[in-house]
C-alpha cells in the first residue's frame, strides 16, 4: 500500500501562536456596503434604517431581503462534546466553534459567527437559542453531548422556521455514509450484505448508522456499542435513542462484535480499537476511525496488522480524511440559496450520494496541489473528495437546493439551475462568469478544431478529454497513439467513440505536404529542407502551427513543456503575425475584470508600439463583450514628475488623438486614477467616462511584476497572457499548467477563431 501524507507539521506553540497572532482567533467582519459617505450613513444608519425597519415589521420574511440573516449561519455550543475531549465547558468550545464559522465562509461563502451558551440544561439552552433564533438563516448545533443534544435540536427545530441542524449527529452521518458507499465500492462489498460495528453510541455514531441503513445497511447486520460494550436489546442503562438501534445479540464487547466484521465506525475516543480487533475483521475491512483530534486507532497501527484495509480518519493529516467540514458548508450553502425552513431526511441523503459521486470523478490538478503533488485518483486512498476539492462548491448544494424544493421546505425556488450552478462557482472563482460566457459563445459557434501539440502528456491529454466533454470543439493530439492512449488509460480516460483524434507527425499523410510548405516558407531564411523535415516530424509545434496554417485544424494550444518564447518563436516561423501581435492578461480581482497589455511581447515599447497595443487589447475587449475604457498607466500623472517613460506614453496618446479610433483613452495616469472616480475628480479635464478596464502598461517588466504580485498577494485571479494578433489563433499556456489552464487557453484559442459574445 502506498504510503500515507506526512503527519503533523505544528507543534502545541505553533498552534497557539496561529491563534493569537497577528489578531486574537480567526474571524472577523467585513462591511458589505461601503460606508464612505454622509448619505451611506443616513442610507445605513438613521433615518434611512427606518424604512427596512418598517418592512420587517409588516412581513418578517422581508429580513431576509433587507438584513444579512439569508447568508448568515450561527454555530452554537455549550461545549458539553467538545470533539473528543469531553465536556470542557461553554469557553473552551470557541476556538472549534471559530473554526466551524471560518470554514463556512472559505468554502462555501456563508457568513458565520459562534455563539456560546454558558449552560449545561437542555431547556435554559433551548430557551435561549429559541429567542434569538430568528437572527440567522440557520443554525448549526455544534459539539452538544447526547443524549441531550437529541431533545434540544427535536425541539429548536419545532420552535423555528429555519435549518437547525446538530453538525455532529447529521453532518458525520453523511459524510461516513458517503466514504462508507465508496469504500464499499473500492472493497467489492454491497452495503445490504455488510455487517457493521459502532464504538461510540452518540451524536455523531447514533446518528451515522441510522443514515447507513437508511442507504442500505441491515439493521440485523449492526452492532453498536458505548463505553460499557455492545448495546444489545434489554442492556440496563441504555438512551431511547440508543435503544433505537440494539440488536438482539449474545455479543457483549467491542472485540467480540468486530470479529469477522466488514467495517467499523470509531465514533468514540482515543484508543477505543486495538490492532487485535482489527485483526479479527473479515477480508478487506473498513476501518473509519473518525475521533477527533486522535482516532480510535492510527492508519500505522491498522496498517501493521492488515495490509488489506481501507482506512479512514477524522484527519487531514492522514489519508481519506471523513470529517463533516465536508458536509455542512454545501448542505447550508443549498439550504440558504432556497431560504429553506429545514434541512430534512432527503435533502441528508442527497447531499451523501452527491459526496460519493464526486470522488468517483476525475480529480482537477487544482486539488492534487493543494495536496502537495499527491495524485488523487479513486481508490482505497482516496474514497471520498478532499475539502481543498473547488468542485465542492458547485457541485453539492444544488442537489441539497433541488431536494428542498422537491420535498417542499424551499421559501424560494431556484428557477435556472444552470445558472445557479455558475453563481455558485464565482462565488470561489472570480473567473467563472467571464469563462462561462466565453465557453458558452464557443459551444453555440461553429466548432473548431484544437491542436493540443503536446499531445503525449498527461495534463494535455485530460485538457483535450475534458475539452471535448464540454463540447468546446473537436481536440486533435499530437504524438504516438499508443503512448497518448496508454496515458489516457493511466488517467482513467476512455478516447473511444469520443472523437478526439490523435495524429502522429511521422506517420501523417500530411507530412510530405508540410514539410514542402514550411521549406518553401523557411528556404531563404537559412533552413535545409532536411532541417525543415526534422523539425515536422520531431517538434510539434512545428507540426501543430503548420496544421493550422495549412487548414487542417483552426487553431491551437501549446506551451506545458517548452517555455514560452521558445514556443513562441517556432510558432512564429510557421505563422504570421497579422498588425501586432500583444500578450492580454485578464486579471479579475474585488468584483472587477481588468485587461491588462502587453504582458508579454514588447519589452521597452516606443510611443507608436503603445498606440497599437491599446488599439488591439481594445478590439479583443469589445470582442469580449466588453465597452474598451483604456487608461495608459505609468508612476507619472499627466507629465508629473517628467520623465522620458512617461514622455513615450504621452507622444502615444498624441497619436491616437490623430488617429480616428472608437474607443476612450486617457494617460499618463497610476492605477489609483484609471480605478477610482473620487481619485479622478482633481483631474476633471480626464476623458474616461468610469473606471478603466484596460490597463496599457508602459512596458513589459511592470505589466508583468505586477499582475503577478497581485496574483501572489493573493484576492486576484489572472487568466493568460492571451495571445493576440497571430493570423490563427495559438494560445501560449504557462510551462507545466494545470489541466484547468490549458481548457481555458484552448477555449480562448478556439474562441478568437470563431465565437463572440455580448455584453
Ligand atoms: N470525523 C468527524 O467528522 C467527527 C468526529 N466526531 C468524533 O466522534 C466522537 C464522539 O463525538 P459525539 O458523538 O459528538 O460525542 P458524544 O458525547 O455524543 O458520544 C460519545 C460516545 O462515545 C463513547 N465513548 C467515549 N469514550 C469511549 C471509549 N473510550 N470507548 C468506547 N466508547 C467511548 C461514549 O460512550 P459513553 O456514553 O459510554 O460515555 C458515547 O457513546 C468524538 O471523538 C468526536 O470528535 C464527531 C463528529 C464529527
Ligand atoms: C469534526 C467534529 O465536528 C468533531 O470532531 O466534533
Ligand atoms: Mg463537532
Amino acid at each position: 500500500m502506498p504510503e500515507l501524507t506526512d503527519k503533523q507539521t505544528f507543534s502545541d506553540d505553533d498552534a497557539l501562536e496561529f491563534h493569537s497572532a497577528p489578531t486574537p482567533g480567526k474571524i472577523s467582519m467585513a462591511p458589505t456596503k461601503p460606508m464612505a459617505t454622509q448619505r451611506d450613513l443616513s442610507l445605513a444608519y438613521s433615518p434611512g434604517v427606518a424604512v427596512p425597519v418598517l418592512a420587517i415589521a409588516a412581513d418578517a420574511d422581508k429580513a431576509y431581503d433587507y438584513t444579512a440573516k439569508g447568508n448568515l449561519v450561527a454555530v452554537i455550543s455549550n461545549g458539553t462534546a467538545i470533539l473528543g475531549l469531553g465536556n470542557l465547558g461553554h469557553m473552551a468550545s470557541k476556538p472549534v466553534m471559530e473554526g466551524k464559522s471560518v470554514l463556512f465562509k472559505r468554502f462555501a461563502d456563508v457568513d458565520s459567527f459562534d455563539v456560546e451558551v454558558k449552560t449545561t440544561d437542555p431547556d435554559e439552552f433551548v430557551t435561549v437559542v429559541k429567542n434569538i433564533g430568528d437572527t440567522w438563516g440557520g443554525i448549526n448545533l455544534e459539539d452538544i453531548k447526547s443524549p441531550e443534544c437529541f431533545e434540544i435540536e427535536a425541539q429548536l427545530q419545532d420552535l423555528l422556521d429555519i435549518p437547525v441542524f446538530h453538525d455532529d449527529q447529521h453532518g458525520t452521518a453523511i459524510i461516513s455514509t458517503a466514504a462508507l458507499i465508496n469504500a464499499c465500492h473500492v472493497a467489492g462489498k454491497k452495503l445490504e450484505d455488510i455487517k457493521v460495528v459502532l464504538s461510540g453510541a452518540g451524536a455523531a455514531g447514533l446518528s451515522s448508522i441510522a443514515l447507513m441503513k437508511a442507504a442500505g445497511v441491515k439493521a440485523e447486520n449492526t452492532v453498536i456499542c458505548d463505553r460499557e460494550g455492545v448495546i444489545y436489546k434489554g442492556r440496563d442503562n441504555v438512551s431511547q435513542w440508543q435503544t433505537a438501534h440494539a440488536t438482539d445479540t449474545h455479543l457483549r464487547t467491542l472485540a467480540e462484535a468486530m470479529v469477522g466484521a466488514d467495517v467499523v465506525l470509531g465514533l468514540s475516543a482515543k484508543g477505543a480499537i486495538s490492532k487485535e480487533m482489527v485483526a479479527s475483521m473479515a477480508p478487506n475491512p473498513i476501518i473509519f476511525a473518525m475521533a477527533n483530534p486522535d482516532p480510535e486507532i492510527t492508519p500505522e497501527d491498522v496498517k501493521s496488522v492488515r495490509s488489506d484495509a481501507i482506512i479512514a480518519t477524522g484527519r487531514s493529516d492522514y489519508v481519506n480524511q471523513v470529517n463533516n467540514v465536508l458536509a455542512f458548508p454545501y448542505l447550508f450553502r443549498g439550504a440558504l440559496d432556497v431560504r429553506a425552513r429545514q434541512i430534512n431526511h432527503e435533502m441528508k441523503i442527497a447531499c451523501a450520494h452527491a459526496l460519493a459521486a464526486l470522488a468517483r470523478e476525475d480529480v482537477p490538478d487544482e486539488v492534487a496541489a493543494a495536496y502537495r503533488g499527491r495524485k488523487l485518483k479513486f481508490g482505497p486512498e482516496y474514497i471520498i473528495p478532499t475539502p481543498f476539492d473547488p468542485r465542492l462548491i458547485w457541485y453539492i448544494p444544488p442537489f441539497i437546493a433541488q431536494t428542498a424544493m422537491d420535498t417542499g421546505v424551499a421559501r424560494k425556488p431556484i428557477e435556472d439551475m444552470d445558472a445557479y450552478r455558475i453563481a455558485l462557482k464565482q462565488r470561489v472563482d472570480p473567473s467563472a462568469a467571464l469563462m462561462q460566457k466565453i465557453s458558452s459563445a464557443v459551444r453555440s459557434g461553429p466548432k473548431q478544431r484544437v491542436v493540443f501539440a503536446e499531445g503525449e502528456e498527461q495534463s494535455v491529454i485530460r485538457a483535450a478529454w475534458a475539452f471535448k466533454q464540454a463540447e468546446l470543439g473537436t481536440p486533435i493530439l499530437v504524438g504516438r497513439e499508443d503512448l497518448i492512449r496508454q496515458n489516457a488509460a493511466e488517467a482513467g480516460l476512455n478516447f473511444d467513440d469520443l472523437g478526439i483524434e490523435i495524429v502522429n507527425a511521422r506517420t501523417s499523410g500530411h507530412n510530405v505536404e508540410y514539410t514542402d510548405w514550411l521549406y518553401e516558407r523557411l528556404n531563404r531564411r537559412g533552413y535545409l529542407r532536411r532541417d525543415v523535415q526534422r523539425m515536422i516530424n520531431q517538434d510539434r509545434n512545428y507540426f501543430g502551427a503548420t496544421m493550422v496554417a495549412r487548414g487542417q485544424a483552426d487553431c491551437m494550444v501549446t506551451g506545458v513543456t517548452r517555455n514560452f518564447n521558445m514556443a513562441l518563436k517556432e510558432v512564429r516561423r510557421v505563422l504570421d503575425v497579422t498588425d501586432r501581435m500583444i500578450g492580454l492578461s485578464i486579471l479579475l480581482a474585488k468584483g472587477r475584470t481588468l485587461f491588462v497589455a502587453d504582458t508579454s511581447i514588447h519589452e521597452l515599447p516606443n510611443a507608436a508600439e503603445l498606440a497599437e497595443i491599446a488599439i488591439k487589447a481594445a478590439a479583443t475587449v469589445k470582442k469580449l463583450g466588453r465597452k474598451p475604457r483604456v487608461a495608459f498607466l505609468s508612476y507619472s500623472t499627466f507629465g508629473d514628475p517628467p520623465g522620458d517613460r512617461g514622455e513615450k506614453v504621452r507622444e502615444a496618446i498624441r497619436i491616437l488623438d490623430s488617429m480616428d479610433v472608437d474607443f476612450e483613452y486617457e494617460g499618463e495616469m497610476p492605477p489609483e486614477l484609471a480605478l477610482n472616480p473620487e481619485a479622478r475628480a482633481n483631474y476633471p479635464f480626464m476623458r474616461l467616462t468610469g473606471d478603466a478596464n484596460v490597463l496599457v502598461m508602459p512596458a513589459i517588466h511592470s505589466a508583468a511584476i505586477s499582475t503577478r504580485l497581485v496574483q501572489s498577494l493573493g484576492g486576484a485571479t489572472v487568466i493568460g497572457p492571451l495571445l493576440v494578433g497571430l493570423e490563427k489563433s495559438v494560445q501560449i499556456v504557462p510551462l507545466g499548467a494545470s489541466v484547468n489552464e490549458i481548457m481555458t487557453a484552448a477555449t480562448f484559442a478556439a474562441y478568437a477563431e470563431g465565437a463572440s459574445v455580448e455584453d
